[in-house]
């Protein structure tokens, strides 16, 4: 089966792929436009449709039994606006240091072994993304390159309708490693999937109160699309892409190439109109496959609150110029105490 590279979605409420300039209304953006410009592919069909049918009947049965996520906000409790666990795929002993990385940042530490049907759609999706990632080599994390990602774990959402979404954010990169691939895939409802460029006055200063995955992005959570953060107010060069949605069906996957997660945020906004699923219904369920990088995690030096600071990119320290790899980037560690930041914040000076 060869799964088809494609930028367009049916349902005519979300045609998609689009972009929004300064100002200007969405405007649908060429493959070529996209590929130039933007880090993350989407892949329709990608698992047998018998497995992918498969797969979110089981998820859509397990779901009632994941954890709701919280955060505190002022001295208020906030509940996500969706479900989450993980399943694992690879050893034990890598899921444990994923679930101590995350038990501290999101209460997150529902963890289960992967049924049958996620491992052979895992198998699946790792053959897509060697396959895709061949062509940008330079651009993947080494350890990545010459066909060496696989997903270690599943991090998967479960949104019950419309109504239920997620924020602005950037993924986490201390399990992760810098310039992490990260392939994510759409059971269900069609929802949007929406990509903005980072602000690059983003700096390390302001670590604690910026936090790409943590506090700014819960206060955002659940808001009508577009208040995290304004995909105008940083428009890069004129004629460049600034925010693109995709509109995701059932079995479509995104790639998230580096530097997706380094210079983009991403988001599902709440939508009225998604297209319903005749198992699933108005629920989409959403399964991030990620590669834990125990290297990195084990990097983080204390913050102050003596807790492990996170690892991010900063947008002001560009790459040299020339320099297509974005793994160049200026990195540097921050506290992340969603209780109230020490203000610690250190470059990474790992070469
Ligand atoms: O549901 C999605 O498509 C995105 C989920 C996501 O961004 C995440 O789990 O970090
Ligand atoms: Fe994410």
């Amino acid at each position: 089966m060869t799964p088809k590279v494609s930028i367009g979605g049916s349902s005519p409420e979300l045609r998609s792929p689009s972009y929004s300039g300064k100002g200007s209304k969405k405007v649908p953006v060429s493959y070529e436009e996209l590929q130039r410009e933007v880090p993350s592919e989407m892949v329709q069909n990608v698992l047998p449709k018998k497995l992918a049918d498969r797969l979110l009947r089981h998820l859509i049965a397990d779901a009632p039994t994941w954890h709701r996520g919280q955060w505190i906000m002022f001295g208020k409790t906030h509940a996500a606006p969706r479900t989450s666990c993980y399943y694992s795929l690879a050893d034990g002993q890598e899921d444990a240091e994923e679930s101590d990385d995350y038990k501290d940042v999101s209460q997150l530490v529902d963890r289960r072994d992967a049924p049958a049907d996620l491992r052979e759609a895992a198998r699946i999706i790792d053959d897509v993304v060697r396959r895709l990632g061949a062509s940008r080599e330079p651009d993947l994390a080494p350890r990545d390159r010459g066909g060496g990602w696989s997903a270690s774990y599943a991090l998967a959402n479960h949104y019950a309708d419309g109504q239920e979404t997620v924020g602005a954010h950037a993924d986490r990169l201390t399990p992760l490693g810098k310039c992490p691939t990260i392939a994510s895939l759409s059971l269900g409802a069609t929802r949007m999937f929406r990509l903005k460029r980072a602000d690059p006055t983003e700096a390390p200063k302001d670590a604690g109160g910026s936090n790409s995955d943590a506090p700014g992005t819960r206060e955002a959570e659940g808001r009508e699309e577009d208040t995290a953060q304004s995909p105008t107010r940083t428009a890069p060069a004129a004629g460049a892409i600034n925010s693109v949605d995709f509109c995701l069906e059932h079995n479509t996957l995104v790639i998230m190439w580096p530097p997706t997660q380094e210079e983009w945020r991403h988001e599902v906004p709440r939508s009225k109109n998604m297209g319903r699923h005749p198992i699933s219904g108005a629920a989409r369920v959403n399964l991030t496959f990620r590669r834990l990088d125990r290297a990195s995690a084990a990097r983080a030096p204390l913050c102050r609150c003596g807790n492990q600071a996170v690892l991010k990119a900063s947008l002001n320290r560009r790459p040299p110029a020339g320099s297509h790899a974005a793994c160049q980037q200026g990195y540097y560690f921050a506290c992340d105490n969603t209780k109230g930041s020490c203000g610690f914040w250190r470059w990474d000076d790992e070469a």
